[in-house]
């Protein structure tokens, strides 16, 4: 079998799925799952499209660094192993942050990631380690070439207004803008939605709502991005796992002068130990969270929805209006509680959602006479990498 390899690698996970080329590209992987723990007890667990579930534990030695390639050696004779005629033609990869320059896909060479290097730090949770496993898997096979798919480059469509901080002029023209995230996600639920709420709403004021660990909103017009929660980074805006989300810049201020955090200990507060964990004292999974009874958990899914219900009003206004609501992400695929709320919190606006369609997680979920159309689409990050893969490399 043919194919392509998508790797999403995160700082203590490896997402990986087998895409089969041949004779065309498959919109499903025949293979995917991913290697969790890596730097506790790494254990790897796929799925193949019969349904069929693997598990297995991995053992790695010595640092993190030293982990992930471990991870990725095993997961390569894993793959041969089940797949004895597999060859991997190509690699594509998520790489989140890629800057002013990278506005589509491109091939990784040597140099492109040294410039890739330099975002290290606007995305610490993500870059490094996405990087990583390119140069891993151009270590174990150096004869595939491999492509970087950028979630900010989707974003690049935004008016200079939307990108724009009210910084002194000389930052901003540095790149200190905002560039937003989960493009990848984004342009795949922008593709599925003339099916989903037809092609004249498809072409309105459409807001998406990617709810996952990592939590964004993007305002659309015509399918293309006009503005989005995240910025310069991706813990500007919405709640999230373990993350703040925007954040009065006057606490970081207090925070460095009276209570001597650094950089350091800031990055850990911001991206680590807030959002739903921080809040909750509990959980950083939705899932804990809406079977707790706890009123702390109840608290931390309160601020979620209302941050998000908040936002919504926000990208309307830059959106000039809103046509549809769109839920996508483990969360908005699966928490009926949060859009329940979310759309509770914003009847403002016009929406309103039918309770059996949602509780079913149904595509469409809006009530039959409300003007703005409400759904759910599943995203696929992995099958809009693989497709960028195969058309760069086709040319
Ligand atoms: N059935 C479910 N009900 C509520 N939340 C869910 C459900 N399934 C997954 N989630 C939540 O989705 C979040 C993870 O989203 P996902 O998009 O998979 O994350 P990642 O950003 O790591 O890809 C977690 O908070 C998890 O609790
Ligand atoms: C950009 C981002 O937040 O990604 P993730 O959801 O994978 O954390
Ligand atoms: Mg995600």
């Amino acid at each position: 079998m043919k194919a392509v390899l998508v790797l999403n690698a995160g700082s203590s996970s490896l997402k990986f799925a087998l895409f089969p080329v041949d004779p065309v590209l498959a919109e499903q992987p025949a293979l995917s799952g991913q290697v969790e723990g890596i730097g506790a007890v790494p254990e790897l667990s796929a799925r193949d499209s019969n349904g069929e579930r693997y598990h297995e534990a991995v053992t790695t030695t010595g640092e993190q660094s030293a982990q992930h390639r471990d991870a990725l050696t095993h997961l390569f004779r894993w793959l041969a192993a089940h797949n004895p005629n597999l060859e991997i033609v190509a690699a594509g990869h998520r790489v989140v942050h890629g800057g002013e320059r990278y506005s589509a896909p491109v091939r990784l060479t040597e140099g492109v990631l040294r410039e890739l290097d330099e975002y290290v730090p606007l995305a610490p949770l993500h870059q490094p380690h996405n990087l990583r496993a390119v140069r891993a898997v151009g270590a174990l096979l150096p004869e595939i070439p491999q492509v970087g798919c950028f979630d900010t480059a989707f974003h690049r469509t935004q008016p200079a207004v939307a990108q724009a901080f009210a910084l002194p002029r000389a930052l901003s023209a540095e790149g200190v803008k905002r560039y937003g995230f989960h493009g990848l996600s984004y342009d795949y639920v922008a593709r599925q939605l003339p099916a989903v709420i037809g092609e004249q709403r498809a072409r309105g004021a459409v807001i998406i709502a990617h709810l996952g660990n990592g939590a964004s909103m993007c305002a659309l017009r015509d399918g293309r991005s006009v503005a989005s929660t995240m910025g310069f980074t991706a813990v500007e805006g919405l709640m999230m796992g373990t993350r703040t989300g925007s954040l009065d810049p006057g606490v970081l201020l207090y925070l460095m002068e009276q209570k001597g955090m650094d950089a350091k200990a800031l990055t850990r507060l911001l991206y680590k130990e807030s959002g739903l964990l921080g809040v909750s004292g509990i959980s950083q999974d939705m899932r804990t969270l809406l079977a707790s009874d706890a009123p702390e958990a109840r608290e931390a899914v309160e601020l979620f929805c209302y941050r998000i219900a908040r936002e919504l009003g926000s990208l309307a206004a830059a959106a000039g209006g809103l046509d549809a609501l769109v839920f996508t992400g483990g969360i908005g695929e699966h928490a009926a509680a949060v859009r329940a709320r979310v759309v509770e919190l914003s009847a403002w606006l016009g929406v309103g959602i039918d309770a059996e369609a949602n509780n079913t997680h149904a595509s469409r979920i809006d009530l039959p006479d409300s003007g703005v159309a409400v759904a759910v689409v599943p995203t696929n990050e992995e099958g809009m990498i693989a497709r960028y893969t195969v058309e760069l490399l086709n040319g």
